[in-house]
């Protein structure tokens, strides 16, 4: 008689926003079919408490979290955690997060990436001194230093010229703003599976007009709001995203190979822009732990086949794969 296999139970600690979005009736039933079973964390009680998990999926920050998860791990020495905390504080500073960029070694013949001029400011003082300037050119982008989910660390500027500079709240990083044909595109990484989108993104600043501009413009996460939210003063040209031509999907890939060696990160995005001077140029401007895989097409199949192998390097006999099909780095367009 066949034996009969273990199921394999993925405990998630998610605030209510994220929970609400990634676990969908859809996700838990396809992976439960497949004996994976998604349980929520009762984060009343200490997890090292409660009935012992094989994999914690988290995107929880804050000492005590980290406290429980060590714990948890000590305890637990077999289990995986997705992902590490260490790890995921990198990119809590937008500095910290893209030097990754720079160590990667990548070939490509036709293609090059890199990321955007940029400095850190950390006082108003250092903000009006000419000598910080000399790298960059207007117009900039001033983003919040720390990236730590809250709203604030989304608050960005549009700075067009000096005037523009009053209005900011160091600490601050200032990045130089590239022309891209205002379509940037998102890299969504599960371990292995790397799946390219195109979305919306700030129209193109003619050299022509930026003398013209006010001193700033402000905004916050472009590139998440909704179709009807599209309509203001940022987006008052037409945008075409489905004539907007992907990256190549290998190059993408082995940049996403990279950063996940890199970072030791297994969930993330990275955003990615086309300097539209050189055509073959791309530039990674943000990179976000366990982003919305919910807008990723088909995210139940690529999220259960994730925790299939988890569940299969863990223990050899557990579970079968999906169809094999499914989960394949592909890279057809889909604006989302
Ligand atoms: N250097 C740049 N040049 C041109 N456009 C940029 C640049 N940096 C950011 N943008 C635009 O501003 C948007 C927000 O920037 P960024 O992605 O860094 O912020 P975020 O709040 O971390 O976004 P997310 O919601 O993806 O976490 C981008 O999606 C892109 O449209
Ligand atoms: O839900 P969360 O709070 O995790 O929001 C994340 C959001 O996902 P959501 O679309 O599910 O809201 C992501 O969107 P996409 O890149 O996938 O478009 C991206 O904006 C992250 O930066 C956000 O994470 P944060 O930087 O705020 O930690
Ligand atoms: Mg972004
Ligand atoms: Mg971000």
């Amino acid at each position: 008689m066949a034996e009969k296999k273990r199921r394999f139970k993925v405990g998630y600690a998610l605030l209510p926003k994220k929970q609400n979005s990634f676990i969908r009736d859809s996700l838990v039933s396809l992976a439960k079919s497949t004996g994976i079973d998604l349980v929520k964390i009762d984060l009343e009680h200490p997890l090292a408490d409660q009935e012992p998990f094989d994999c914690v999926l988290h995107k929880l920050y804050g000492d005590d979290w980290k406290r429980q998860l060590l714990e948890f791990r000590a305890e637990n020495p077999n289990a995986v955690i997705l992902d590490s905390p260490d790890a995921i504080e990198r990119l809590h500073n937008r500095i910290s997060m893209l030097q990754v960029v720079s160590e990667l070694r990548i070939e490509s013949r036709s293609d090059t990436f890199g990321i955007p001029k940029q400095i850190v400011i950390y006082d108003k003082e250092t903000l009006f001194d000419r000598q910080a300037w000399e790298l960059l050119k207007f117009p900039v982008i001033a983003k919040p230093l720390v990236a730590d989910g809250s709203a604030k660390s989304h608050k960005m500027s549009l700075v067009f010229n000096h005037d523009g500079l009053n209005k900011l709240k160091p600490p601050i990083v200032l990045q130089e703003f590239v022309n891209h044909g205002g379509v940037i595109f998102k890299v969504y990484v599960v371990g292995e599976y790397v799946k390219c989108v195109k979305r919306k993104s700030l129209p193109d600043v003619p050299e022509e007009k930026l003398a013209n501009l006010e001193g700033s413009l402000s905004f916050s996460q472009v590139s998440n709001l909704a179709t009807h939210e599209k309509s203001d003063e940022l987006y008052y040209k037409k945008m075409h995203l489905e004539d907007t031509e992907l990256p190549p999907q290998s190059f993408m890939t082995d940049i996403a190979k990279g950063l996940r060696q890199a970072l030791k990160l297994n969930l993330f995005n990275f955003d990615v822009i086309r300097d539209t001077r050189f055509g073959n140029r791309y530039l990674i401007i943000d990179i976000n732990y366990f982003p919305g895989y919910a807008k990723m097409p088909d995210y139940e199949t690529v999220l259960t086949n994730f925790f299939l192998d988890i569940a299969n390097r863990i223990d050899g006999e557990v579970v079968e794969s999906l169809d094999e099909g499914n989960c394949e780095e592909k890279a057809d367009s889909d604006a989302s």
